[in-house]
């Protein structure tokens, strides 16, 4: 049992690593901005990323494990991400989620900056957050402040774009959230290209609901996960960490 529990924690560190050497290479964060975290709610522990960390320097056994309930280092000789209070937050808000990502990638940020959410204004992104991205009103690093906002603020889409800040994403695993955070990131910049040529309206909401269903219901093969993300990374989901 105890081996079962300790084997489930270390495939999670693993892809919770490999996620955040995925934001550098993706694109989505410069330097040490950002963060990813992943949750064995089985085990009531959160895995999440060290705090001002070098992403290429980084290894599974550099990230810190987080009891859930109480938010205690309970592995880990490194400080956790700033962030961890949001993510913990998330975590017991969303019982249904697995991973989180957060990012200031370039043009979500700017939507962010903007105060403005990215429309629905094409199939991409019907199909794949079955409806605008919001964005969250500012919010300080105090507290659960940010988690607040961020859940005061959620629609249909697993993110939120923070105003003055970044992006939240999240999804049931930690390689669908990464997928998500790509995908925010595509959105806008997309949008935003659309937006120097004129105006953008977006898609009907019966449009945005016929793309939604058929890409989460019947795109792809039986199991749906995201063909880009965990397949392509080779990142272990959250349905296989919790075999
Ligand atoms: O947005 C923030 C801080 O407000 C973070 O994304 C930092 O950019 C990275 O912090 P660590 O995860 O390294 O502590």
């Amino acid at each position: 049992m105890e081996s079962k529990r300790n084997e489930r924690l270390s495939r999670l560190r693993v892809a919770v690593c490999a996620a955040c050497k995925r934001l550098p290479s993706a694109g989505l964060v410069v330097g040490h901005a950002g963060n990813v975290s992943g949750i064995d709610r089985a085990a009531g522990r959160v895995v999440i990323k060290p705090s001002g960390i070098d992403y290429d320097l980084l290894q599974p056994e550099d990230l810190v494990e987080v009891d859930l309930a109480t938010g205690a280092v309970v592995d880990g000789d490194l400080r956790p991400s700033v962030d961890l209070p949001h993510h913990l937050f998330l975590y017991r808000n969303l019982p249904e989620i697995g991973g989180v990502v957060h990012t200031h990638s370039t043009y979500a940020t700017a939507f962010a900056i903007q105060e403005r959410a990215i429309p629905v204004c094409c199939t991409g992104i019907a199909d794949v957050f079955g409806g605008e991205i919001p964005c969250a009103p500012y919010a300080d690093n105090v507290a659960d402040h940010i988690g607040r906002a961020i859940l005061a603020t959620i629609s249909v889409a697993p993110a939120v774009l923070l105003a003055k800040h970044g992006v939240f994403c999240w999804g049931s695993s930690v390689a669908k959230a990464i997928y998500h955070a790509e995908q925010v990131e595509q959105a806008a910049r997309t949008v935003h290209l659309a937006m120097q040529l004129g105006p953008v309206q977006s898609l009907s909401q019966t449009q945005v609901a016929m793309w939604n269903d058929r890409f989460q219901h019947r795109y792809g093969q039986v199991r749906n996960e995201p063909t880009v993300g965990s397949a392509a990374m080779n990142l272990p989901t959250m349905a296989s960490v919790e075999e």
